[in-house]
């Protein structure tokens, strides 16, 4: 593509040497560029892209984007100088992928907990009407049915638009995407065009990162206010910043709840390990999921696809076929009668929502058994909040590791107990071996009781200094339980 067809995207402050040339790709990790491409300078928040121009250079770039122009230019490179790196990058990056958002109907979930849920379900439904659809989320994305690794919750911006790109070359006509607040506040979404927002909830999470809520409740709800008057905004009423998010919106708003009258209205008519019986808008419908929590994601689902144009009762239909998501309220049995449940909850709210769910379905008629940790690197302030809750809805609490990452896992393991008082102390045992730990629950467990495994859900690995081992909580309680 030519330069100057590329930054018909972005007003640039100023551009010095030729636009008139082929640019052969787009990059902003100047170690990943190759010959005839455009490098795009950006600050972050380990280290500065402009620092990394002359390795761009060196590698073949022939265009470079900064927000500050270099005091020595090199001959024959285009330097392009804008205010805003980062919103630059993602109008570029999708305009050098053939601006895949514009011949699709893409749909972003956001809020701390239920993301990957919504947008799993809303993929699995649009391809039970048989469309062909992709997922961008924090277990895995597809392009209809070709899984394509990640590891993040929503890519940087060049990974994102490339993926995009194939999505719309292979004809999806939909696409659900996960919106992390890191993505918004970083604009890895800058450029994109949603044809819908969802917001589920907030709760606290990412403080290392974001540092108030008040900051993460910002980079939320600019989403909603950054989408275009064609779009929808769904948004969740039992949440108290429901309304907040969709306060400056341009799209339009519609509602969904389990409490209050709304758009899309739900009620939970009856619940077991098996299931739950639901009324969405009226209409009854039994369902493969557990816990309120649940219900609300399915909620979301129904009023996203009703506002795709799809009609209420065939959209019943779709929910009652789907099954849980990988790690998430997902259920193992041992032939001992003990119920585990391995569960992605990672935040105080999730932890506090899954107990409840278990304990709505054994009507205390069996023990609860918590293996817990939290993660390093994170943020710390959850640690002793997440140990209180466990213990507060447990009789037995196990606290252990949940990828130290570069910390030392007794270390978080200690701010976790320092949550606790000598009440909680006495049902609770710390073990950092995350495997002991669940082989320690295994063996406290009787007929009828549940172990709840939080903290990892579909992860596979044990993240300790850097270094990703294999673990899979699934897999070692279906060892034991042999
Ligand atoms: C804190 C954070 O979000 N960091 C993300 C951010 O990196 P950064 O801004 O810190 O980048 P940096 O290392 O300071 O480098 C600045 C620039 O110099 C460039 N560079 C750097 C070195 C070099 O040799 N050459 C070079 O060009 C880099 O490519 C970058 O453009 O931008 C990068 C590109 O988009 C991301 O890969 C990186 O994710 C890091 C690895 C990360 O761990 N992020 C997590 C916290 C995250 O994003 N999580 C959310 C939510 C998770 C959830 O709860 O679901 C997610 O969406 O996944
Ligand atoms: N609507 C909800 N409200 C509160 N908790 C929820 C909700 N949905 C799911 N959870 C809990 O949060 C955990 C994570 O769910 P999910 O993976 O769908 O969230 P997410 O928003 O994608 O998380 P992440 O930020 O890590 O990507 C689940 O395992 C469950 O315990
Ligand atoms: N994707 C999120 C959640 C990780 C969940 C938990 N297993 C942890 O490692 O803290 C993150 O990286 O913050
Ligand atoms: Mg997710």
């Amino acid at each position: 593509m030519l330069l100057k067809e590329l930054l018909k995207a972005i007003q640039p402050v100023e551009v010095t040497g030729d636009s008139d040339i082929e640019i052969t790709g787009v990059n902003i990790d100047s170690r990943l560029v190759e010959a005839g491409q455009l490098f795009m300078a950006m600050r972050g928040t380990q280290a500065d892209g402009h620092a990394y121009i002359p390795a761009a250079i060196a590698k073949g770039a022939t265009a470079i984007l900064c927000e500050d122009m270099p005091e020595k230019p090199v001959a024959g490179i285009t330097y392009i100088q804008v205010k805003d790196s980062e919103d630059a990058v993602g109008k570029i990056a999708t305009t050098f992928y053939g601006d895949p958002t514009s011949k699709m109907e893409l749909v972003g979930v956001t809020g701390t907990n239920g993301k990957t849920t919504i947008a799993t379900l809303l993929y699995n439904t649009f391809r039970y009407f048989g469309y062909k659809v992709g997922l961008i989320s924090t277990v895995c994305n597809y392009i209809d049915d070709e899984p394509i690794p990640t590891e993040h919750t929503t890519p940087d911006p060049i990974t994102l638009n490339r993926l995009l790109g194939r999505m719309a070359d292979e004809g999806c006509k939909y696409v659900f995407m996960e919106v992390s607040s890191h993505s918004i506040a970083q604009k890895r979404i800058s450029g994109l065009k949603y044809a819908g927002g969802i917001f589920t909830n907030l709760t606290r999470d990412h403080l290392d990162y974001h540092k108030t809520v008040e900051n993460y409740l910002k980079a939320k709800k600019k989403f909603f206010d950054d989408l275009p008057k064609s779009a929808f905004s769904l948004t969740n009423l039992d949440d108290k910043n429901g309304l907040v998010m969709t306060q400056n919106t341009r799209s339009k708003i519609y509602t969904y709840s389990l409490r209050s009258l709304c758009d899309f209205k739900g009620r939970v008519l009856e619940s077991h390990f098996e299931g739950m019986l639901l009324d969405f808008n009226n209409h009854e419908l039994a369902v493969q999921f557990i816990g309120k929590f649940n219900a609300s994601n399915l909620l979301a689902v129904f009023g996203a696809a009703v506002l795709l144009g799809k009609k209420e009762e065939e959209v019943l239909v779709a929910l009652s076929t789907l099954h849980p998501v990988a790690g998430r309220f997902d259920a193992v049995r041992s032939p001992q009668g003990v119920t585990a449940i391995v569960d992605y909850a990672h935040t105080p709210d999730a932890l506090i929502n899954v107990l409840n769910a278990i304990h709505g379905v054994l009507e205390g008629k069996g023990k609860v058994i918590t293996v817990v940790g939290a993660g390093g690197n994170r943020d710390k302030g959850k640690r002793p909040i997440m140990a209180k809750e466990a213990a507060k809805a447990s009789d037995r609490v196990i606290i252990t590791s949940d990828n130290p990452r570069f910390e030392e896992p007794q270390d978080i393991i200690n701010d976790m107990l320092t949550g606790l008082d000598a009440e909680d102390m006495k049902k609770t045992l710390s073990i950092a071996d995350r495997k002991e730990a669940i082989r320690t629950a295994c063996m406290l467990a009787e007929k009828g009781d549940v172990i709840l495994v939080a903290g990892k859900g579909h992860e596979n690995y044990q993240e300790i200094k850097g270094v990703k081992h294999h673990f899979d909580d699934k897999e070692v309680l279906k060892e034991i339980f042999k």
